[in-house]
């Protein structure tokens, strides 16, 4: 009988621990360049080197109430009881700056927001004073006491000059949009925008907008794949799925690798007679980083660098694929964009129900975050299995279960991964 050798190296890997996978891709990434955007395009986008201040803030002496600019010195004997008049030398709109100077015994109209006259260096509100009129003049009364500086905001106050304003890798969000604007930073120097590449292989995938054949199944984890890397704060672009074809993926992942910063792709990496990623990277000008990893769901999670960039055969698995995107394609666009915490952050949380599943992988467990009296509970989700893909929609977090546990019980301590696109309930 003619028997074809059987092919021990597709299916003997050497499975390596979520932070040598990490680690070992870390070494390969290259940080994006630098373009400059408007201020009005520049929100979740990642700030491409550190701004220092031009200049204090506020600018100037700046008035925090309406009402008057006076000496607190003035007000000493108000602390008597004895009430006090001022003559009013001027009335300071906002935005206008007064050329008289407040000495003893004078006060000047001022507006919330205004720049201090000279001399002057507190604000009483307008509220605590009264008025007088005399021979066309005006006076005005008051009877508290101030302190030196009262309702008057400082140079300075909020921002010194030359102090760092926003660091490199700061993922711009309102506060920081409103710090450029206020700075005059109308171009904004930012990290482009990784590109990403996503095309999923597999015979059985219909496009979403065809209808249901025997066997097949709609392409999901193409859409899953190009919402992740857009939340990573990447720039998706879904690529034509393939069939299980070596010779067509070879010919994608290469014109792929010519065009983009990154490439993803999923399905094909288990041992399976069509899993052709898996043999893709075993390929001489490949450099496989790893083709088995100790988590679960995927294992198989595979990551190889060709000419120089990155490519991550994920999981066809919808569970896999996601928490492969995870682990591995997110952290990777972060440190490309100089992001300070490139890894999901881990918090600690109770766990809200049993969890009974073990294995000698590290588990990655969906699950949802709700907060009961005051603590955080995690509670892992009904369905999932590597294969199942409803229950992704109801995460934002996975649970780490530790290799070979007894299983874990409810108010059980766990550490969490948070998802970035999750709500805490
Ligand atoms: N003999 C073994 N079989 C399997 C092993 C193993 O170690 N030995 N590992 C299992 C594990 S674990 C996983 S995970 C899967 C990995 O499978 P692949 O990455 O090779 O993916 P496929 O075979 O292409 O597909 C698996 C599954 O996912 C569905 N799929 C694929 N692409 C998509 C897509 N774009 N959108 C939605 N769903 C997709 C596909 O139809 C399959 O049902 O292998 C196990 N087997
Ligand atoms: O790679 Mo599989 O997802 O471990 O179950
Ligand atoms: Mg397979």
């Amino acid at each position: 009988m003619n028997q074809t050798p059987l092919n021990t190296e597709k299916f003997q890997r050497k499975a390596v621990k979520v932070e040598e996978a990490q680690s070992r891709i870390a070494s390969y990434v290259q940080q994006s360049e630098r373009e400059d955007v408007g201020l009005e395009q520049a929100h979740g986008r990642y700030l491409a080197m550190d701004l220092t201040a031009p200049h204090p803030y506020p600018r100037f002496r700046r008035s925090g109430m309406d009402g008057y600019a006076i000496l607190a010195s003035d007000t000493e004997v108000c602390s008597t009881g004895q009430e006090i008049w001022l003559h009013v030398i001027d009335e300071i709109p906002c935005g206008t700056v007064s050329d008289k100077r407040v000495e003893t015994g004078m006060a000047a109209r001022i507006m919330t927001g205004a720049q201090l006259p000279e001399g002057a260096d507190t604000v009483v509100m307008l509220e605590a004073t009264q008025l007088r009129e005399e021979n066309g003049q005006t006076y005005v009364g008051l009877k508290k006491r101030m302190e030196v500086g009262k309702n008057v905001t400082q140079i300075g106050h909020e921002i010194k000059e030359g102090q760092l304003l926003l660091s490199k890798g700061t993922c711009v969000g309102a506060g920081h949009i409103s710090v450029l604007a206020t700075f005059g930073v109308h171009r904004v120097p930012v990290y482009r925008k990784p590109r990403v590449a996503v095309f999923s292989t597999g015979s059985e995938l219909l496009a979403v907008d065809e209808p249901l054949q025997p066997g097949k199944i709609r392409n999901s984890n193409t859409y899953m794949l190009a919402s992740q890397i857009r939340e990573a704060g990447g720039e998706p672009f879904i690529l034509q799925a393939i069939h299980d074809d070596l010779n067509l993926a070879r010919a994608s992942v290469r014109e792929a690798i010519a065009t983009y910063d990154i490439v993803v792709t999923s399905g094909g990496v288990s041992v399976g007679d069509f899993d052709i990623m898996g043999d893709l990277v075993r390929q001489e000008d490949v450099n496989m980083l790893f083709n088995k990893v100790t988590m679960r769901p995927g294992s198989v999670t595979t990551a190889a660098v060709i000419d120089g960039k990155l490519l991550f055969a994920l999981s066809g698995n919808p569970g896999a694929c996601f928490v492969g995107c995870e682990l591995f394609v997110r952290p990777t666009i972060q440190m490309m964009l100089s992001s300070a915490h490139p890894y999901l952050q881990t918090w600690t949380a109770k766990l809200g129900a049993d969890y009974t599943k073990v294995n000698n992988y590290t588990r990655f467990v969906r699950s949802s975050l709700e907060i009961r009296g005051g603590q955080v509970y995690a509670i892992p989700a009904r369905v999932d299995e590597s294969s199942a893909m409803v229950t992704i929609k109801d995460s934002d977090c996975l649970i780490v279960v530790p290799p070979i546990t007894e299983g874990l019980r409810e108010g059980e301590e766990v550490h969490v991964l948070v998802l970035q696109g999750g709500q805490v309930t």
